[in-house]
């Protein structure tokens, strides 16, 4: 590696060079755990003062090579160098490292997830990100075809990229958890059967982050089914708030936005005060009482109660699954795009007067809905990563009916895990008609 093919770009370091080194490393006497890791040296940490900040600076200092590179086993071609770069070019423009643990991050969310996590389209151009990558033994290969993807892509916010398969080691001081590997209900399988197998799942990954994750970990399951996975998981983890354990039902929020859009002539980022109640499921409730069209009540705007109450629900509640129909798998792209937004609406202050829909643990709601369980309901945030609950709505008679219903079946997904939150002898007595949103 010669000094002279660096050139001051931070693309051209990291198309030029990158660290790649495997190991073995034992985790106990019982289990191997094979880990590959992609990361840039500090160094390039300080380069990308100069990325975010000196813009309109074209002097850059050329690199000198500090240390001795045979005491760097670990780092590769220029991400051996050291750069001993002025005091002045130290800027506080960009922010501290943060750690993005994503787990299924071979399967289709995660593809497009994982590079608007890269791009900055989720934290922010300022805020900088190591990505660990949670597979298994079936996905380890395709994980690395997946960091190979981000390296390539030349993205300078990625400041770290690793994959391993024990979430011990993966989920280490993650300060954001995106749980996403989930395995699919395949044809035949019982729901009940469904709950136990990705409940093991979330039951080991919650202990993994109880044991080594940042204490302010904030956790959004995806992998269905993702309601009562967030509650077997946030059980699991008793030393982390459960207010920190999220389940996705912002796409049924973008779903419910887009109908109402389309519905009353107008584009879609007129619709706010948007609220999905309850299950990510058939029975979950798209709230039009309290949604606004334009700053107006819906019903003042789409003066249609049959459709609101019939045509509406049915739509966001089964569009999962018609689009299986379509496309032949499951919502990937809008569904990390909910990702994306579900995150922004925690790491954003929440504008004056709208909110926003996440599975939340009930304990201390307002809206007297059963408290143990993880339940969709509207949220404000400071933008701070923390949420509170939105009092201001109404809620009557038929949205109450309708509440009570994803209540009830939450409540049966809850006594069909016992076994996996800690609360006794599983006792499975699934309403018939429960499904995923993907069902049909
Ligand atoms: N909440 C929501 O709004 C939505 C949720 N979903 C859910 O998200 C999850 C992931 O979807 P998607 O990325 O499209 O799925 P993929 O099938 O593409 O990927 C899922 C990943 O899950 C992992 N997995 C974990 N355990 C198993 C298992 N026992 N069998 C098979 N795979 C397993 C696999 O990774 P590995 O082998 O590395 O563990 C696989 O890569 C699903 O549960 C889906 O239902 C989908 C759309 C919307
Ligand atoms: O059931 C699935 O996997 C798909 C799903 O959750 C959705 O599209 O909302």
């Amino acid at each position: 590696m010669a000094v002279a093919e660096f050139t001051p770009s931070s693309s051209s370091i990291i198309k030029k060079t990158s660290l790649y080194s495997s190991q073995l490393s034992y985790v106990s006497t019982h289990q191997i755990s094979y880990k590959r890791r992609f990361s840039l040296r500090p160094l390039q940490r300080t380069h990308y003062a100069n990325i975010c900040c000196s813009v309109t600076s074209n002097e850059v200092q050329a690199p000198v090579v500090t240390n001795d590179l045979k005491k760097k086993p670990e780092c590769f071609g220029v991400f051996c160098l050291t750069y001993d770069l002025k005091a002045e070019e130290e800027t506080s423009c960009w922010k501290k490292l943060i750690n993005v643990s994503v787990s299924g991050a071979a399967g289709m969310i995660a593809n497009h997830l994982l590079f608007k996590l890269a791009a900055g389209e989720v934290f922010g151009p300022d805020q900088p990100i190591a990505l660990k990558l949670l597979g298994s033994e079936r996905s380890i290969q395709a994980l690395e075809g997946v960091a190979m993807e981000l390296e390539d892509s030349l993205y300078p916010l990625l400041r770290e990229v690793s994959i391993g398969i024990d979430p011990y080691e993966v989920f280490q001081d993650a300060e954001w958890a995106l749980l996403i590997g989930a395995k699919p209900r395949g044809p035949g399988m019982e729901r009940a059967d469904l709950l136990d197998i990705n409940g093991q799942i979330f039951a080991e990954q919650g202990k993994a982050l109880n044991a080594v994750a940042s204490r302010n970990v904030k956790v959004i399951v995806v992998g269905n089914p993702c309601n009562t996975n967030a509650l077997i998981c946030l059980k699991n983890a008793p030393d982390i708030p459960a207010k920190n354990f999220h389940a996705l039902t912002r796409l049924d929020e973008n779903r419910a936005k887009c109908q109402l859009a389309l519905k009353a002539g107008v584009f879609y980022d007129k619709v706010s005060n948007v609220t999905i109640w309850g299950n990510h499921s058939t029975t979950q409730v798209p709230d039009y009482l309290n949604a606004k069209i334009n700053g107006f009540p819906v019903k003042e705007v789409i003066r249609d109660t049959k459709w609101l109450e019939e045509e509406f629900t049915e739509k966001v509640q089964k569009r999962g699954g018609v689009l299986i129909q379509k496309w032949g798998r499951s919502s990937a792209a809008s569904t990390a795009v909910s990702v994306v937004d579900a995150i922004r609406s925690l790491v954003t202050p929440t504008p004056e007067g709208d909110w926003f829909s996440t599975g939340v643990y009930t304990d201390g709601n307002p809206y007297g809905i059963a408290e143990g369980i993880v339940f969709s309901m509207p949220c404000r945030s400071k933008g701070d990563g923390d949420y509170e609950l939105v009092k201001d709505v109404i809620i009557d008679d038929y949205l109450r009916s309708r509440i009570k219903k994803s209540e009830d079946e939450l409540l049966a997904e809850k006594r069909c895990v016992a076994h996996l939150t800690g609360e006794g002898i599983a006792v499975c007595d699934l309403p018939g008609d429960t499904m995923l949103p993907g069902e049909m």
